[in-house]
């Protein structure tokens, strides 16, 4: 791509920012010793007979439950963090304490009803799956434990798997005490059912049912969780070990969020291992807090565990991105050995969640490579829509050359082209001068996507191409969350193709590029390819039109700075904010 007449000279774009730590850090010093034995926090945390099932709540979890009991707010609220010496044995993440009650259809939870909260009476809690279970296999020692119910190994007895060794997720209908807890369990089997395939998600076999229960049968993972290996190392992983688990956990990650499913409860216990050999592959397991997201959706309900959930999911508006953050928690756990936000209560941690930046300046960060610490800080962004995507970070400097990784195809493109193809061909312009100034890492990352779309390499892609890679990658996932409708948005590519200069400019993310230090040298320099040859005379009224402003706004006073007043052309400022693609909702309100 060409370049600024005036490369300016960049600061290494993955070097640690000086302002990384927020004085609002929650301390680091652990006041809460853990007893170190781990077992007794199963016991406390996962084990309790009083852990009723639980469902989904969309509302209200915030609000304080001042009648729960002391000694079940001690067991289920007040997270541990990691030691740093010797390496601290964690406590397992715990669900958001109210997403739990709710789930558990505790009333003090929320005074109001939610919808589909009717008398367990009333429920409906058949499934239509199979009713021959107990036929068709024979259960045998259980190998773990969750708050809906219990994981048991089994044996297929008869059929196609006849003496195949499997895991079967057990799940109580005593425990199904909500509508909304009956259709968790229908979306957990649909989820696996749809997703199944990939080589890091734990295969499904079937579900079946009878009257006390829901059973779901799928591959045995020997080797336990990912949590019980981080233990048993003592936290600490070089990078490349850590680089083994992330490309793994990023790969089945990107997977779902092609197919339009949100995991929303991403965290080492819900990775298991295939055998006891830590070289063996890792699979993602429980779909239970997962849900559809249609590309343009906002999910609002605050559900997942604590230490792990993202910024925006308790800010109520969410997607894709939350997971992300997970991962960027997995990713900071597994190369220093602490979590990144951390406070004895449940509140705190989402203080530390919204409020503070992770520390990087303690060891063992001054001795990690300067890539590390950027593909953890870009995880851990926290405004969504600068975070990478895992597609993204699967083509991040830090792992991109690890083991031959393939990086897959990312429904973030598809969302960045569809808001391009409705863009004014003024705003085309700036993006095409903008991507101009990418670097040759932001240049991997899309050469790789143009490439998965356009396997015959002619040099252009059609929107024949972009359907026919999405059939290649779709399951029967991509047709709940939509994603085949909005393609549609991309139809005026029927009568044209897209070269890789225009799939830059269409592909690329503002907002990611703004969250880089050297932002405004790339805007700076784009401005001056656009003045070259994208830049003209605009009028306000135009402008205004391009941005989608109505009749009711001033425009005058709200663009007079937009607009260069010599030559009527736009200004620095005008370009930058075109680039976004403003609309009148991100205007100052007092302006309009
Ligand atoms: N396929 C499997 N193979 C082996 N063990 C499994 C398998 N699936 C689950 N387990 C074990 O059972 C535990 C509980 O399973 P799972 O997380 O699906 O249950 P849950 O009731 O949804 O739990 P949670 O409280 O985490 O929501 C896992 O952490 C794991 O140790
Ligand atoms: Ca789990
Ligand atoms: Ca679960």
């Amino acid at each position: 791509m060409g370049g600024c007449t005036s490369k300016p000279q960049k600061p290494n774009p993955y070097a640690l920012r000086e302002t990384e730590t927020d004085p609002t850090q929650i301390p680091q010093t652990p006041q809460s010793p853990y007893t170190g034995n781990r077992k007794d926090d199963v016991i406390a945390g996962k084990k309790s007979p009083f852990f009723p099932f639980y469902s989904p709540s969309p509302a209200r979890f915030l609000k304080k439950s001042p009648s729960t009991p002391a000694s079940e707010r001690s067991r289920n609220s007040t997270p541990r963090r990691f030691f740093r010496r010797p390496f601290p044995p964690p406590s397992p993440a715990k669900h958001i304490r109210a997403v739990l009650a709710r789930r558990q259809g505790k009333k003090e939870a929320a005074a109001i009803p939610e919808e589909g909260e009717e008398g367990a009476g009333d429920l409906d809690k058949r499934f239509g799956f199979s009713k021959d279970f107990a036929s068709k296999l024979e259960v045998g020692e259980e190998v773990g434990r969750g708050h809906f119910g219990y994981t048991s190994a089994a044996k297929f007895k008869k059929g196609e798997f006849k003496g195949q060794q499997v895991a079967v997720k057990v799940i109580p209908k005593a425990k199904m005490t909500t509508a909304i807890a009956i259709e968790d369990v229908r979306r957990e089997v649909k989820i696996l059912r749809a997703l199944n395939g990939h080589s890091n998600l734990v295969k499904f076999y079937d579900a079946f049912e009878d009257q006390e229960n829901v059973y779901i049968v799928m591959e045995l993972c020997e080797g336990g969780e990912l949590l019980d290996m981080i233990l048993s190392r003592g936290g600490k992983y070089s990078e490349d070990d850590a680089k083994a688990v992330m490309v793994q956990i990023l790969n089945v990650v990107a997977f779902c969020h092609l197919q339009g499913v949100v995991h929303r409860d991403l965290k080492p216990e819900n990775f298991l291992y295939t055998t006891k050999d830590e070289s063996s592959e890792l699979k993602a397991i429980d779909f239970g807090l997962s849900d559809f997201v249609r590309p343009d959706e906002r999910l609002n309900d605050i559900v997942g565990s604590a230490y792990y959930v993202a910024p925006e999911v308790l800010h109520r508006s969410y997607s894709t991105e939350a997971d992300v953050w997970s991962i960027g928690v997995i990713a900071y756990i597994l190369l220093c050995g602490s979590r990144p936000f951390w406070a004895r209560t449940e509140s705190g941690i989402f203080r530390a969640v919204l409020k503070a930046d992770p520390g990087f300046d303690e060891g063992p960060w001054p001795s990690l490579s300067s890539e590390a610490k950027d593909f953890v800080k870009r995880l851990l962004n926290k405004d969504p829509r600068k975070r990478i995507s895992a597609a993204q970070a699967l083509s991040h400097p830090w792992i991109r050359n690890y083991n031959d990784v393939k990086v897959p195809l990312d429904i973030l493109i598809f969302k960045l082209m569809k808001t391009y193809m409705r863009s004014s061909s003024l705003r085309k312009a700036a993006l095409r001068a903008l991507s101009k100034t990418l670097t040759a890492d932001e240049l991997y990352y899309l050469r790789e996507q143009f490439a998965l779309l356009e396997p015959s390499k002619n040099g252009s892609i059609s929107l024949e191409n972009i359907n026919k890679a999405l059939k290649k990658h779709a399951t029967d996932a991509m047709k709940e969350s939509r994603i085949t409708d909005f393609l549609s948005s991309l139809s005026s590519l029927q009568y044209r193709r897209m070269d890789f200069e225009e799939f830059c400019a269409a592909a690329l993310s503002v907002h990611q590029l703004e969250a880089l230090d050297r932002w405004e040298q790339h805007a700076r320099c784009a401005y001056e390819l656009f003045e070259k040859d994208g830049n003209r005379a605009i009028v306000i009224e135009e402008l205004a039109s391009e941005l989608g402003l109505g009749p009711s706004i001033p425009v005058h006073v709200v663009l007079h700075d937009w607009i260069r007043h010599t030559d009527g052309k736009l200004s620095f400022l005008g370009f930058v904010k075109l680039l976004h693609g403003v609309s009148s909702r991100s205007l100052p309100k007092v302006q309009l």
